[in-house]
């Protein structure tokens, strides 16, 4: 066994007690060995903690990591007119080069701000699994399907290639990265695809993720014309299937009554809260603490970068605390230890991806936080602190899978200005094709 030790620092346990103790890290498996005091000293590469929290990797678990290349493209608009006026028409012109370049710029964001796993639901999956291949994260990925304004033929296509790479990834880049069905919404995808190909992801075993409840405009046409709410609908081509092995998960939410929140509370139906995009784009509050009383699981996401307009998970718990007291009229909701555990455990069991616990047998997915800046001080709280006052840039390390991906603020696995100028060239060419 070759071993990581992360030593001298302070550890966020996974019942959020602090200690101070060594993490000691089996760098074949991956996994944690041990967490005590002075286990890591003789380890065969050490990472200092001092005066640092080792708390386990953010997951993101909703984003599009290539839509980095749109960050300001188009901002102010609501969701429908930014998709169909701007977002759309410049994807139409990605090719597989950019969505590299878009994802890899993602992944060193993420990576910077301490995340180690993400959710990803873009186009050119092969080139997204080479990309995170090479960055060294975890990922569940998936093609998104979108059949409004696609004929028969072309919009199946959508649907089997989105099968098709869920089958060849699954397990891609030593089983770091898995995939799911990803059917980009209830109402741009149509109601025979869903019922088509949502028990085909059930015999390649993988779960769905889609958007589901994000504005109004996504539920007032299900009533209207079907008469029950989105997560009715949804149950009733297949999805949130309590029988089903895999856990489905849908992004935002913000819509979801009392019933649907019941409904996915029965079925074990997962929700990823994207509270920043929520806000931008005026789409609503989700009713976060209702899900998280009625015992749904919850994790936090960013959305894309276009519509936050950044990857860091630290921001988004902060708004999470902050828009879960507002929708609640109660600031007592969604308190700080409540979104420490989204943006961690929660994420990681809603995406099914490994991590989100500092413990022995758990994924070695690790963000080492420097405390000693003036903004976190004094240290009365670090739960508090990593919610209301850290940002990403506060993360010294990032560890995943027993591997260093970022040590003392330099990413290992990827040329941070190499990565960044060709995105940032991409993108400019990108949005003068779309023109
Ligand atoms: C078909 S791949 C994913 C698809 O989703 C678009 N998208 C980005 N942000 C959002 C959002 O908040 N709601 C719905 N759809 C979104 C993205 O641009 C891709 O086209
Ligand atoms: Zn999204």
């Amino acid at each position: 066994m070759t071993t990581l030790g992360v030593v001298d620092g302070q550890v966020l346990r996974p019942d959020l007690r602090i200690e101070e103790a060594d993490v000691l890290v089996d760098r074949e498996s991956g996994e944690i060995v041990d967490v005590d005091p002075e286990v890591g000293a003789s380890a065969d590469e050490t990472l200092d903690a001092s005066d640092s929290l080792v708390m386990p990797g953010l997951v993101n678990a909703h984003t599009h990591a290539a839509m980095t290349l749109l960050r300001g493209y188009a901002d102010d608009k609501p969701l429908e007119s930014w998709l169909r006026e701007d977002v759309w028409p410049a994807e139409a012109e990605l090719t597989p080069e950019d969505v590299a370049a878009g994802t890899k710029l993602g992944m060193l964001e993420m990576i910077r701000s301490g995340t180690t796993g993400f959710v990803d639901m873009y186009f050119e999956v092969p080139d997204v699994v080479a990309a995170i291949d090479e960055s060294g994260m975890r990922a569940r990925v998936g093609h998104g399907v979108v059949t409004v304004g696609k004929d028969d033929e072309a919009a199946h296509e959508d649907a089997a290639e989105s099968i098709a790479v869920a089958r060849e990834f699954d397990g891609a880049a030593d089983g770091r990265v898995r995939t799911a069905f990803m059917p980009h919404s209830l109402t741009t995808v149509r109601e025979d695809i869903l019922r088509e190909y949502v028990p085909k992801a059930r015999e390649e075993g993988v779960p769905v993720h889609l958007h589901v409840n994000e504005t109004a405009h996504e539920v007032d046409p299900i009533v209207e014309e079907r008469g029950v709410r989105p997560v009715a609908y949804a149950r009733e081509v297949g999805l949130f299937d309590p029988e089903s092995e895999e856990r489905d998960f849908l992004a935002h939410g913000v819509h979801s009554d009392a019933s649907e929140v019941e409904a996915l509370a029965e079925a074990g139906g997962g929700v990823v809260h994207c509270p920043a995009s929520n806000m931008k784009l005026a789409s609503g509050m989700a009713p976060v603490q209702a899900m998280l009383d009625a015992g749904v699981p919850v994790g936090l996401g960013t959305d894309g970068a276009a519509s936050n307009n950044d990857l860091d998970l630290f921001g988004e718990m902060r708004d999470a605390a902050m828009v879960g007291k507002l929708a609640s009229e109660d600031a007592s909701a969604v308190a700080a230890p409540d979104v420490v555990r989204m943006a961690t455990r929660g994420s990681a069991t809603v995406a099914g991806l490994p991590g989100g616990s500092v413990e022995p047998g758990a994924a070695a997915d690790l963000a080492v936080v420097g405390l000693d800046a003036p903004h976190l001080t004094p240290a009365h709280d670090l739960v508090s602190h990593l919610v209301y006052a850290a940002s990403g840039r506060d993360v010294r390390h990032t560890v995943c899978d027993g591997r260093v991906l970022m040590r003392d603020r330099e990413v290992q696995t990827l040329d941070a200005e190499a990565v960044r100028q060709a995105a940032e060239e991409r993108a400019f060419d990108l949005v003068s094709r779309a023109e």
